[in-house]
């Protein structure tokens, strides 16, 4: 299994750009050509499990299949202690407005519903990043990755995307939002589930 993908294609199969920018940096030194869902004109399948795995699969496998090439899939989401968890699995549906995505909306829904609580702070809670690598003949690999921090508020920093203004990673006083894309890329839940993946496929 050494190096069995340079030189090789895989699909990301994501239609969050956002992602996609990083994930293509954490590629960078592999010498992998990367295509996306957009490239394929792949559909979003529905994620209907309740796992970031799950999910995770659903999206790798179907990409896997509709393409004959491995495919890559990301299920993340912010795991919020004070809200047993939430918004979890439904990060991203928590932005839908039914037009599009307001990830404004779903910062103020999360600091809303941690007031409701009657949490204290810190309001603890974790990045996670789930990557399926599927392979078109049906089997697929599983790699994670977890970053602890917490939710504060008023968001802060440009950068990123999604909910970056709002967590602020543990031994970090900025926001991922206040990070350029070097130094998230060096610690977020997608950089170490990233290494997993390095060390499994390219080491
Ligand atoms: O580094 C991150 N910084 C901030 N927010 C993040 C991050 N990583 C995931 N998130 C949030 C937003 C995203 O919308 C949701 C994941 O939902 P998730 O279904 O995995 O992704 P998605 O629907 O945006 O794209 P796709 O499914 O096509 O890969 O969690
Ligand atoms: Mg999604």
């Amino acid at each position: 299994m050494t190096r069995r993908f340079e030189g090789a294609q895989l699909v990301v199969a994501t239609h969050n750009r956002g992602k996609l920018e990083e994930i293509a940096d954490l590629l960078a030194p592999y010498g992998v050509t990367l295509t996306s869902n957009d490239d394929h004109g792949l559909p979003e399948p529905e994620e209907t499990e309740d796992t970031f795995a799950g999910n995770a699969r659903i999206k790798a496998h179907a990409a896997a299949r509709a393409t004959g090439l491995p495919a890559l899939a990301d299920d993340s989401g912010l795991t919020i202690d004070a809200l047993g968890g939430a918004p979890g699995v439904r990060t991203a549906d928590w932005a839908e407005t039914g037009q599009g995505r307001d990830f404004g909306m779903a910062m103020e829904r999360a600091w809303r519903e941690i007031g409701a609580s009657g949490a204290t702070a810190p309001f603890t809670a974790a990045f996670n990043c789930t990557l399926v690598l599927a392979w078109p003949d049906g089997h697929d690999e599983v790699f994670e990755g977890r970053m602890p921090g917490q939710v504060v508020w008023p968001p802060r920093g440009e950068q990123g995307h999604g909910y970056d203004p709002v967590f602020q990673p543990d031994g970090f006083d900025v926001t991922f939002g206040e990070m350029d894309r070097w130094q998230k890329n060096r610690i977020s839940h997608r950089a170490r589930a990233f290494e997993r993946l390095v060390a499994g496929c390219f080491a």
